[in-house]
């Protein structure tokens, strides 16, 4: 469950007197998230998403993503950009915690995607990428190449308990230290989502994305970087098999909206192999450092680190296709 602070009625009304969307009807907790506290709000103008930015999201940042959001909304990109508060903010407080009001998004996100899924979510991953492209803001990656090294630093000495982890941690040394050396420096790059799973695309009955949400690591960094962090969370069986006609679906989508350069055709093996390392790496840190009296459950790393070994065997980017 998602709800790690509480707000009283009494507070939520207070809070959105200072938008003018009506009165409010229903404030209901959200379960399902591991991050954020989240509401579902209803009031006399519509339905609203409450979030308040619990530690994982630094708040230095949610300018950006609050202009990030808004921008892609206002291109007619299903983003959910914030509510305007009569003094022009996006940003308030409650309960010491940041928190934004942000458009309530039709859709759910699909438990057993398919290849008619995958398609459409590619598509709009592409989309994503072109409606963003005239964003003037940058923010850095801060789960990007450059940080590796350091969250692997930060996991070593916990991972000392586990013969496991001290294993993958070392495979990780030199992965990191191969990727390092071929890593591209001039692909087309952008804002990109750069947490484009499936619990955060919505879809209707007919498996057509009507939402995409949670922009909270949205950064600047290559698409082709985006795409392959999408292939590794869409183109898996939860426990890490590979699915091609998955990862086909999905690239094939992307292609057709914004068609790939040969260059970032060829560069997907290696972003695929960068972005199973990225979130093996930060599952196991929350494993690690996962206290049992917590209600949220840590994800489990390996099924990330067992991508790792599809993408070594890949020969070329059009293998994804
Ligand atoms: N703007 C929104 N529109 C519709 N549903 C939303 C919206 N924001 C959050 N949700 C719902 O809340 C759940 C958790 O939100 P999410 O942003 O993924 O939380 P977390 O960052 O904690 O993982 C989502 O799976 C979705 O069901
Ligand atoms: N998608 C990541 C976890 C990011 O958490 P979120 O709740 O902010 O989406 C993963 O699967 O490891």
């Amino acid at each position: 469950m998602a709800v790690f602070t509480k707000v009283s009625l009494e507070e939520a009304r207070a809070y959105l007197s200072r938008y003018e969307i009506g009165d409010l009807i229903h404030l209901e907790g959200i379960e399902e998230g591991v991050s954020n506290t989240n509401f579902k709000v209803e009031t006399t103008t519509g339905l609203y998403a409450l979030t308040l930015f619990e530690a994982a999201t630094p708040e230095k940042d949610l300018p950006y993503f609050m202009d990030y959001t808004l921008h892609l909304d206002q291109k007619g990109y299903p983003a959910p950009g914030p509510a305007i508060m009569k003094d022009g903010a996006t940003v308030g407080r409650i309960n010491e915690k940041p928190c934004a009001l942000i458009k309530w998004l039709p859709g759910r996100w699909p438990r057993n995607p398919d290849t008619r899924h995958a398609t459409s979510a590619g598509q709009y991953l592409a989309r994503l990428h072109e409606a963003g492209r005239d964003f003037p803001q940058t923010r850095e990656n801060s789960m990007g190449i450059a940080h590796w090294e350091a969250l692997i630093s930060r996991c070593e000495p916990r991972a000392s308990q586990s013969a496991r982890a001290v294993a993958v941690l070392a495979d990780f040394r030199d992965e990191v230290a191969w990727l390092k050396t071929r890593w591209p420096s001039d692909l087309p790059s952008g804002a990109i989502h750069a947490d484009y799973f499936t619990d955060n695309v919505l879809m209707d009955d007919e498996g057509q994305v009507t939402g995409v949400i949670d922009y909270y690591y949205a950064c600047t960094d290559f698409y082709a970087y985006d795409l392959a962090v999408a292939l590794n969370a869409w183109g898996f069986t939860p426990g890490g098999q590979p699915l091609p006609d998955m990862i086909a679906a999905f690239v094939n989508g992307y292609h057709e909206e914004r068609a790939l350069s040969e260059a970032e055709i060829a560069a997907l093996p290696l972003f695929a192999r960068g972005s199973a390392v990225r979130f093996t790496l930060t599952r196991l840190y929350d494993l690690l450092n996962h206290d049992p009296s917590w209600v949220v459950k840590p994800k489990d790393p390996e099924a990330f680190y067992r991508r790792l070994d599809y993408h070594r065997s890949i020969g070329s980017g059009l293998d994804y296709f």
